[in-house]
C-alpha cells in the first residue's frame, strides 16, 4: 500500500519532486499547502488545500518541503520545523534514477532527485536538496538544511556546513571545507577552505556579498 504524503510549497521545484515522488511508487500524493497560492489550484494533477496553518490538522503524516533554496534557506526550515512540531515527519526521498551507496547516509527530509550520485561514506544532512545529477563524492560531508543544486560536484572528502546553497554545474575541489550559510554561484570552482559565510561566484571563487 502507498504512503500517503502531503507537498508544502506549490512553485516550480515541486514540479520536479512531484516527479521524483511518483517515480519512486512508495507514496500517495494527496494534496499540496502553498500559503500564497489560491485553494483548488492545480499543480500537475494535485491541488493546493490550503496554507501552512493547515499542516497540524492533517490526518495525512508525511510531508515534503517542496520549496526551493537559492539566497534564503528560512522558508524551508521554518516549514521543517513547523512538521515536526505538529508531531509529523518528513521522510527521506530517493529517486530510484539515482545512485546512493548503500556505505552513504542520507538525513531524513532529504531529497534526492534523479541521475544523482552519492559515492560510498558521503553523509548528507536533514532537509536538504540534492539536486538533479549532482554528484556527492566519497566522504564527503554535506550539513542540514543544504541545497546541492543540479550538476553540482561535491568533491571526495569534502565539508559543507549548514544552511548552504552550492549553484548549478559548480566545484567543490577535494578536501575543502565550507562553513555554514554560505552560497556558491552557479558554476563556480571552490579550491581553498571558506571560513566566511557569504556569497561567493566565479573560478577560483572570490567574496560579492
Ligand atoms: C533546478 C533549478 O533550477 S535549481 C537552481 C539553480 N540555480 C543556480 O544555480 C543559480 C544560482 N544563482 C547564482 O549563481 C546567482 O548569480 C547568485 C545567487 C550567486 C548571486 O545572485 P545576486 O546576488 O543577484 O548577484 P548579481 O546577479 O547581482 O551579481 C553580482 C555580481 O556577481 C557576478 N556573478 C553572479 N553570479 C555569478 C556566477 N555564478 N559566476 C560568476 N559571476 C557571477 C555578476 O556578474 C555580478 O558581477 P558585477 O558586479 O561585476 O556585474
Amino acid at each position: 500500500m502507498l504512503n500517503e504524503i502531503i507537498l508544502i510549497g506549490g512553485g516550480g521545484h515541486s514540479k520536479a519532486c512531484i516527479d521524483v515522488i511518483e517515480s519512486t511508487q512508495q507514496y500517495k500524493i494527496v494534496g499540496i499547502i502553498d500559503s500564497y497560492k489560491q485553494p483548488g489550484t492545480d499543480v500537475l494533477g494535485y491541488t493546493i488545500i490550503g496554507g501552512d496553518q493547515h499542516i497540524q490538522s492533517q490526518p495525512c503524516q508525511l510531508f515534503v518541503i517542496s520549496v526551493g533554496q537559492i539566497k534564503s534557506v528560512a522558508a524551508r526550515i521554518k516549514l521543517y520545523e513547523k512538521v515536526l512540531q505538529a508531531n509529523k515527519s518528513c521522510p527521506k526521498i530517493i529517486s530510484p534514477h539515482a545512485y546512493v551507496s548503500q556505505h552513504a547516509s542520507i538525513g531524513d527530509g532529504t531529497i534526492v532527485m534523479h541521475g544523482v550520485c552519492v559515492n560510498a561514506a558521503a553523509r548528507i544532512g536533514i532537509n536538504c536538496i540534492v539536486n538533479t545529477k549532482a554528484n556527492i563524492e566519497h566522504d564527503a560531508i554535506v550539513g542540514n538544511h543544504c541545497h546541492i543544486s543540479t550538476g553540482a560536484t561535491i568533491n571526495g572528502d569534502c565539508k559543507v556546513g549548514n544552511n548552504c546553497f552550492i549553484g548549478s554545474s559548480s566545484v567543490v575541489s577535494s578536501q575543502v571545507s565550507i562553513t555554514d550559510n554560505v552560497i556558491i554561484g552557479a558554476g563556480s570552482v571552490v579550491v581553498k577552505n571558506i571560513d566566511m559565510p557569504g556569497t561567493y561566484v566565479g573560478n577560483p571563487v572570490r567574496r560579492i556579498a
